[in-house]
């Protein structure tokens, strides 16, 4: 037996590995819960290296299973995003005028009592009564540019008054010199750092930097915290140390009170990089790159945006035109990292014909116009769309996939009977739709397990309806054994989604419907005479 294999309490010999960082053992229940007290501040399954062109990020100390949770934490911060129609700075959730009441100390609007007296609305609250007189916000249901300075505020009042805090977010990287010059930059200066600065009369305090720079740390480190509407933004100490990867390892999600929860997207391996995408890992890889060089500042160069063929599902390729070619066309390379630079002509895998980038773009640009144009929520445009477009992309292409997911959402939620109102042949289009949409995006985002989730649970519900439909009770028994299997493993993928959200709703009607199905099945089985379990 090694040192490892004693208990950290009374060093006999211990089996009972921590769950947490699998590092320390124990010989008794006892003795782990007499040390978590100590342990705890130390009990992490993961530790932050850095390196030079990443910066500070996490690194897994144990295996993970996928599922397993790696973090949950409470924010540092939270506040209004920095666009946002009016909302309680007691809790965040938007407010129209016949439902709030202005804060009797500072005057913003808050939705009651409680609210008035949340720890959150402090610091506003504090600058606006120092300022001399109250707040008025008049207009409801529309942008307000008063919203802009809320969350940044909350960061100074810890820098002023708090320095726990503020010592954490202080740690947290603002890329100040790259933002410098940036049309963001710039409005950052005249319209958050003079309105704090002006209104609230605070430039004997802070300079206009201190202000710039705590936007920078808030654009970089921010999440988006889906749990209200409008969604509020938030900032974590740890998850911030999370780096982007275009395939993550890891998925996000939150808690309904407000924590953040990491877990295991894939099956992870001691002396992995931890990672979350930053950013919509259903865009195509040229909108991915730009959109993480202009809010986070890298150009992403990750295993997925290396690969132009995106890990094999084509995701951005576009059909060879050249007559009898079934081929895809590419560019040798989308790691472009200089507006500057002549994009690399495009060339057809099969007969080699080229292309400008010039003229794809063209092309794109056209059927990306088409998109926006779609109407939504109707399912004979986006079949019409799909018909049209398939000529020239890829089946995965990012333009169809997204069509493909809206119209598998579709079938089946615009009748009043629901699947049992739909067509044979749509409910086949359904299933097809959901299984493919599911393996692909268990290929390109792995930690998305929302979207599968979604897609999963419309699938199963879909092979259930097909198998009711075939009228026969082996099919039917096979269907549903199916669709069991299906739903098992939504309800694995949704069991930490929050109650407040469509995802965490569809988990409790998951953990129904499975209870259903094994009474159906139980009557099935009569009538075949055969064990459905
Ligand atoms: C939320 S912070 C992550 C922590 C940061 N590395 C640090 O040291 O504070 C986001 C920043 O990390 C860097 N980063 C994260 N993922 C990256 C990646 N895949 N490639 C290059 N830089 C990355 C970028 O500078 C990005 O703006």
């Amino acid at each position: 037996m090694t040192d490892d294999t004693k208990c950290v309490v009374c060093n006999n010999s211990a089996n009972q590995k921590c769950s947490g960082c699998h590092l320390v053992y124990y010989c008794s229940r006892e003795h782990q819960k007499s040390d978590w007290k100590t342990h705890k501040k130390i009990c992490k399954p993961y530790k932050i290296s850095t390196d030079g062109e990443i910066g500070r990020h996490l690194v897994a100390t144990r295996d993970f299973k996928p599922g397993e949770i790696i973090l949950k934490e409470a924010p540092l911060i939270w506040g209004p995003t920095q666009e946002t129609v009016p909302v309680c700075l007691g809790c965040g959730v938007a407010i129209n005028e016949n439902k709030y009441k202005p804060c009797s100390k500072c005057g913003w609007p808050v939705c009651g009592e409680i609210c008035e007296k949340s720890p959150s609305h402090i610091p506003e609250c504090q600058y606006t009564v120092s300022r001399g007189s109250k707040m008025c916000i008049s207009t409801f249901g529309t942008i307000h540019p008063s919203y802009q300075c809320i969350t940044v505020l909350r960061c100074l009042y810890q820098k002023q008054f708090l320095s726990e805090v503020w010592k954490k977010l202080d740690l947290l990287e603002s890329h100040c010199e790259e933002r410098k010059n940036t049309s963001k930059y710039e409005k950052d200066r005249t319209v958050v750092a003079q309105f704090i600065l002006t209104f609230f009369k605070l430039r004997n305090i802070f300079t206009e930097e201190d202000v710039l720079r705590i936007c920078g740390i808030v654009n970089v480190n921010g999440h988006e915290v889906p749990l209200t509407s409008p969604p509020y933004v938030a900032i974590y100490e740890t998850t911030s140390m999370f780096e982007h990867n275009c395939r993550a390892n890891c998925n996000k999600t939150f808690t309904d009170k407000g924590l953040v929860l990491i877990k295991a997207g894939t099956s992870i391996k001691k002396g992995d990089h931890l990672s979350i995408c930053y950013t919509d890992p259903l865009w195509g890889t040229v909108n991915r790159r730009h959109h993480l060089y202009e809010s986070k500042f890298f150009w992403c160069s990750c295993k997925r945006c290396s690969d132009v063929t995106e890990l094999g599902t084509y995701f951005s390729a576009m059909r060879c035109q050249s007559s009898e070619c079934n081929g895809y066309l590419l560019p040798p390379t989308f790691l472009i990292n200089n507006s500057n630079e002549k994009p690399p002509n495009w060339r057809c895998s099969k007969c080699c014909a080229t292309s400008t980038a010039h003229h794809m773009q063209d092309l794109l640009d056209r059927i990306g116009q088409d998109l926006q144009e779609l109407p939504k929520g109707e399912s004979s445009p986006a079949k019409a769309f799909i018909q049209t477009c398939e000529k020239y992309l890829h089946t995965n292409h990012y333009y169809l996939t997204d069509v493909r997911f809206a119209l598998s959402q579709l079938i089946g939620h615009e009748n009043q009977r629901g699947l049992p109102g739909c067509s044979d042949e749509d409910l086949e289009l359904k299933a097809r739709l959901c299984q493919s949409l599911a393996n692909l995006l268990k290929i390109l985002a792995p930690g998305e397990s929302r979207a599968r989730g979604l897609l999963l649970y419309e699938l199963h519900a879909t092979v259930a309806e097909l198998g009711r439909r075939s009228g026969d009770p082996y099919n039917l028994n096979f269907a549903l054994q199916e669709a069991k299997k299906i739903l098992q493993e939504v309800a694995e993928l949704l069991k930490n989604e929050p109650e407040t959200l469509q995802e965490g709703k569809i988990y409790k009607q998951c953990l129904k419907n499975l209870k259903e199905i094994d009474v159906v099945l139980m009557t099935v089985h009569k009538t075949i005479g055969d064990t459905p379990f």
